[in-house]
């Protein structure tokens, strides 16, 4: 996994824009966005959540959702509240190849769940996950098998703590949990995956 970060403020804030590269062998881009969309999952992979609801359902690739995020010493609770898409992109370099895969979060607002109002600061993020699947067909033109597939994941993240936190801790926080999020999320898909058929 290859990480870029660069260090920015706004307001006296790191909001350090993230890009993560990491390959995956054994599961395809469709797979990796089924299981980062789907709001049934989410509790398996992502351990700092504390509380997930599916505000609106606006289509079947389209959700709105409200997070709480378990408190991260010493910065206070946060949530976030954003729109969740999925959508499968043409792979334009390569017409006979496997589509990518990608899904957008994107903060917004919602006039039943106004941001600061209980415990939680609100948190602003936009998120953008891109999935591309490579096929390496088997030379002696056997079935396909996991052991032909992987999938290169591109992760970016701008998140914005809402509240003021020591640049120094956010940045300790991002240095630490980012890794290890990305790790737990497809070692997850990897999991649930290895015995069910391949979804292109
Ligand atoms: O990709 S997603 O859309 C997946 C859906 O859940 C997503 C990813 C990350 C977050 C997130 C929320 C809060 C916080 C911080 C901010 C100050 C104190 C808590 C963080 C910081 C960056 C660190 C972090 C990174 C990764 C995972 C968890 N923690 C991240 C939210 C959503």
């Amino acid at each position: 996994m290859r990480m870029y970060r660069r260090e920015e403020e706004v307001d006296g804030m790191a909001v350090d824009p993230l890009k993560a590269v990491h390959t995956v062998p054994g599961i395809t881009g469709h797979e990796v966005c089924h299981y980062f969309f789907g709001p049934q999952y989410r509790y398996d992979w992502e351990t700092t959540l504390e509380q997930m609801t599916v505000l609106e359902t606006v289509s079947d690739d389209t959700l709105v959702f409200l997070q709480t995020h378990k408190r991260i010493w010493p910065a206070s609770q946060r949530d976030v509240l954003f729109w969740s898409h999925m959508r499968k992109l043409p792979n334009e370099n390569d017409r006979d190849g496997p589509d990518l895969w990608t899904v957008v979060n994107n903060s917004t607002t919602h006039l039943d769940y106004p941001p600061n109002v209980g415990k939680c600061v609100r948190i602003y993020l936009k998120v953008c996950l891109l999935c591309q699947t490579r096929v390496d067909p088997p030379k002696d033109g056997a079935p396909l098998t996991r052991d032909n597939i992987s999938c290169k994941i591109t992760y970016c993240s701008v998140v914005n703590p809402g509240g003021w936190a020591p640049a120094s801790v956010l940045r300790a926080v991002y240095k630490r949990e980012y890794p290890k999020f990305l790790k737990r999320f497809t070692a997850y898909v990897v999991n649930q995956t290895k015995n069910k058929p391949i979804m292109f």
